[in-house]
């Protein structure tokens, strides 16, 4: 019988971040999602630096990593295809669909995710969840349709707040803002992101269900498990 190991969050997200390096087609492109576990992701990518043609970002943040490491940003206009897009998660569930946007990163993380044949998910245990909506679920909206987006959302039962930093709304890398919904259940997440994605004003619904993870690479006690939906 193997014994489980104790590893601290940080070092989950350091093993499925050098995990995924193994998802890196040598000669290709990467798609680079963001947050704490990509960032690990990112450092185990500066090693193989030689033998990609570079990435493609999903945020201010990643891309600055990136370069700092000497890793090539490509334009996401400038790619057609990827064949993998790596990101982290807030929630995934036993579908592969994830809450995301934790990190405000959510509308360009689903544009890169978009592009890519397979999105590989790497997150710590826990991150998985029976149904998604314990996380307070992130959603991009133009400011002038904040109020009445979170009018929309307190009819269906949740409560949504708009996200500060420094004392003043937030704004993304897209200069716009984010509400955090609490008190929602999420039982049908394609459902849940099509109608959302339909209101005036919404950007970006942090349900990714329609761009769901290929694979999620699960840091555990027991080590790096691999999870394919
Ligand atoms: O906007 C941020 C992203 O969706 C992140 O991938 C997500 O919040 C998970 O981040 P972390 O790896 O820091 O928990």
């Amino acid at each position: 019988m193997t014994t489980p190991q104790t590893f601290s969050q940080d070092t989950l997200k350091t093993l499925v971040g050098q995990a995924a390096l193994h998802y890196v087609e040598a000669g290709g492109i990467v798609g680079v999602g963001t947050g704490s576990t990509v960032n690990k992701f990112i450092d185990a990518l500066a090693t193989m630096k030689d033998r990609i043609q570079g990435a493609v970002s999903s945020s201010e943040a990643s891309t600055q990593r990136l370069r700092s490491l000497g890793i090539p940003v490509l334009d996401a206009a400038q790619v057609s295809s990827l064949p993998v897009y790596i990101d982290g998660a807030d929630e995934i569930d036993g579908k592969g669909y994830m809450i995301k946007g934790g990190g405000a990163a959510l509308t360009r993380e689903k544009i890169v995710a978009a592009l890519a044949e397979r999105f590989v998910c790497i997150v710590d245990a826990s991150k998985q969840v029976q149904a998604l909506g314990a996380f307070p679920l992130p959603v991009e909206v133009i400011p002038m349709a904040a109020a009445q987006i979170a009018r929309r959302f307190g009819q269906m039962g949740g409560t949504a707040v708009l996200r500060e930093q420094g004392g003043q709304p937030l704004r993304t890398d897209n200069g716009q803002h984010i509400l955090d919904v609490t008190g929602l259940r999420i039982t049908d997440p394609l459902a849940f992101e099509s109608e959302v994605n339909q209101w005036p004003g919404v950007v970006t619904v942090g349900v990714f269900a329609h761009q769901k993870a290929s694979i999620c690479l699960l840091g555990t006690a027991q080590g790096v498990q691999t999870i394919h939906y």
